[in-house]
């Protein structure tokens, strides 16, 4: 359960030679009924973990393809409490570890000792709240590290160095690599040094790193995956299966985590 679900599930890929792949959905876009069996399909596919979004009205980060999502799951009347109510009443059919990518708002607003304790309850593994700086981290890790969730921590290319010394020694699950400069959303290409920065972290890291933002093709995947251990892919996974092109996805997720002749170097 919880970090260590995640720690041992992409261990066990990577020892087989796999590259890790991190879907995002959103929560409650196309309803909560479809979320299950969209988990499942994922899970099939063979993603590494599933990253589950929370609508919020007012997120910073993402691209306006994300933004539309949340826009549709809150329109289906999507909530934090329904969500993990949904994931308490399917966990037993689930393989896969979830994590939930919510801003702090909706958690600081349920409570967070109470979101620590249901999440748990409802088989969360990990969380990522993009809006809490390593400074105020603390305000929730107490509680999460309280339930075993991992607290999944972001760096950025604008990150110094002793900034990501910092956040990569403490980091734990795995660690997000931020990989292009703004918001979320597909991109044509990363920057040429992102492979520089991606080596880097490796360096600092105890845990996997993974690189998001911008990934909409298995090429950019199995380019960035060269120099980390896989990939988080957001906007193109929502926009696909909100157009039902679930074949698409499938051949996204098998081209990008079953080539690796090289294993990431660690230094
Ligand atoms: O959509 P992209 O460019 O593929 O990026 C992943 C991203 O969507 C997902 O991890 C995410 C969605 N919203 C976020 C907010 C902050 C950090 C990460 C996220």
């Amino acid at each position: 359960m919880g970090k260590e679900r995640i720690e041992r599930t992409f261990q066990n890929k990577l020892l087989r030679g796999e590259k890790l792949f991190i879907p995002y959905l959103m929560a409650g876009d196309g309803g909560l009924d479809v979320l299950d069996e969209r988990i499942q399909f994922l899970e099939k596919c063979g993603v590494s973990a599933i990253e589950l979004g929370i609508p919020f009205s007012d997120p910073v980060a993402d691209g306006p393809t994300i933004q539309k999502a949340g826009l549709r799951s809150l329109k289906e009347g999507t909530t934090l409490t329904g969500v993990l109510k949904h994931l308490k009443k399917c966990k037993k059919t689930r393989t896969v570890p979830i994590i939930l990518m919510a801003y702090l708002n909706p958690i600081y607003r349920y409570g967070l000792e109470n979101f620590a304790v249901d999440a748990k309850e409802a088989g969360v593994d990990g969380v990522i709240i993009p809006d809490v700086p390593l400074e105020e981290e603390e305000l929730v890790t107490g509680y999460l590290h309280q339930h075993h969730i991992a607290f999944i921590r972001l760096v950025a290319l604008t990150s110094s160095r002793d900034r990501v010394k910092e956040i990569a020694s403490r980091s734990e699950g795995f660690l997000y690599a931020v990989s292009v400069m703004g918001t979320t959303g597909a991109r044509k290409n990363h920057d040429s040094h992102v492979k520089d920065y991606l080596e880097m972290l490796k360096r600092y890291s105890s845990v996997p790193v993974l690189a998001g933002f911008g990934v909409s093709n298995v090429e950019q995947a199995r380019k960035l995956s060269y120099h980390c251990d896989g990939v988080i892919v957001g906007s193109r996974i929502v926009e696909l299966f909100h157009e039902d092109r679930t074949e698409e996805i499938k051949v996204f997720i098998r081209g990008s985590i079953h080539h690796t002749l090289e294993p990431s170097h660690k230094g």
